[in-house]
């Protein structure tokens, strides 16, 4: 279902703890996934139910798979050179893998937001405008009422409603970040993979798009790849831990109870920092 109401303006500082999933259903099953790069297989036997309007957070050390398993989900691994991805990846009925998948129809609604924040080079508006056209949106009204809710979403409508024909990339590092996820939801997708999104932020601006990302959950499902486990334990109502064995990453554990009551010693052993 398509999002219509902004959400409120952001508050800094208010985050609620993310747990337990507000509604459990699963969104994207994935079963074996193995992922390879030419002769190196570098992922294997990622299987993982991701929830339906919740926040999940991929963790785990540098190089095992976490980003290469994030764009399998919309399949950005596409244009990942000698990328090979096998493996069942379901979303609402969806063969993820098929061939034949219209890719621009997938991405619209499974979109992506980057470590660095990457607007176009163009003005505010035309940011938000561009994709709209590009998915066929013909009615200049109706791309303008999106363009403003998208921004009132992101909390940018009240710094930016006087200049939106300002160059984008004269925007601070955090707002080119909430710009980008902006252009993400102004297409109305239902899932956002974000792969480190606060990682190039100054910790206010982090802050900022830390709050905006929880204020997201319920009315979006969010993967996000995060280095910080202080803030995947913040925000995330479900995590999945990967791991490397030998040269391949592998899920360890999955679930909501990652943070309070890991399972397996290497995700205890992981989150109190005595491994990784
Ligand atoms: N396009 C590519 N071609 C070849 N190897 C790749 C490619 N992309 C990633 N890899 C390799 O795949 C492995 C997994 O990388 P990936 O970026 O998915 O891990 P990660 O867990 O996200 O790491 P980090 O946390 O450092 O971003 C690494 O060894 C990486 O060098």
């Amino acid at each position: 279902m398509p999002p219509e109401a902004p959400v409120p303006a952001h508050t800094l500082g208010q985050v609620q703890l993310g747990r337990p999933c507000c509604r459990p259903e699963t969104l994207i099953e994935v079963r074996e996934l193995a992922v390879a790069y030419g002769p190196r297989t570098v992922l294997a036997g990622v299987s993982l139910d991701i929830p339906r309007g919740c926040i999940t957070a991929l963790i785990g050390p540098s190089g095992c798979g976490k980003t290469s398993f994030l764009g399998t989900l919309n399949r950005m691994s596409d244009i990942s050179p000698g990328a090979r991805v096998s493996g069942r990846l379901r979303f609402d009925g969806l063969d993820l893998l098929d061939p034949a998948l219209d890719l621009m129809a997938l991405r619209r609604r499974i979109g992506m937001v980057f470590q660095r924040p990457n607007p176009f080079p163009l003005s505010i508006r035309r940011n938000l405008d561009l994709p709209l056209r590009e998915h066929g949106v013909a009615d200049r009204g109706e791309r303008e009422a999106r363009i403003e809710t998208a921004l009132r979403d992101v909390g940018l409508w009240d710094e930016v409603a006087g200049r939106l024909d300002a160059p984008a990339l004269g925007l601070s590092g955090g707002q080119q970040q909430r710009l980008c996820v902006a252009r993400a939801l102004v297409l109305r997708p239902e899932v956002l993979l974000m792969d480190e999104p606060c990682s190039a932020l100054d910790p206010l601006a982090s802050a900022v798009v830390e709050d905006l990302i929880v204020r997201l959950r319920g009315r979006y499902t969010v993967v996000i790849v995060t280095h910080n486990l202080a803030q995947a334990r913040r925000i995330a109502n479900y995590a999945a831990f990967f791991w490397l064995q030998g040269q391949v990453g592998q899920l360890v554990e999955q679930g909501s109870h990652l943070f309070e009551a890991p399972e397996h010693a290497l995700t205890a052993a992981y989150l109190s920092g005595a491994r990784g």
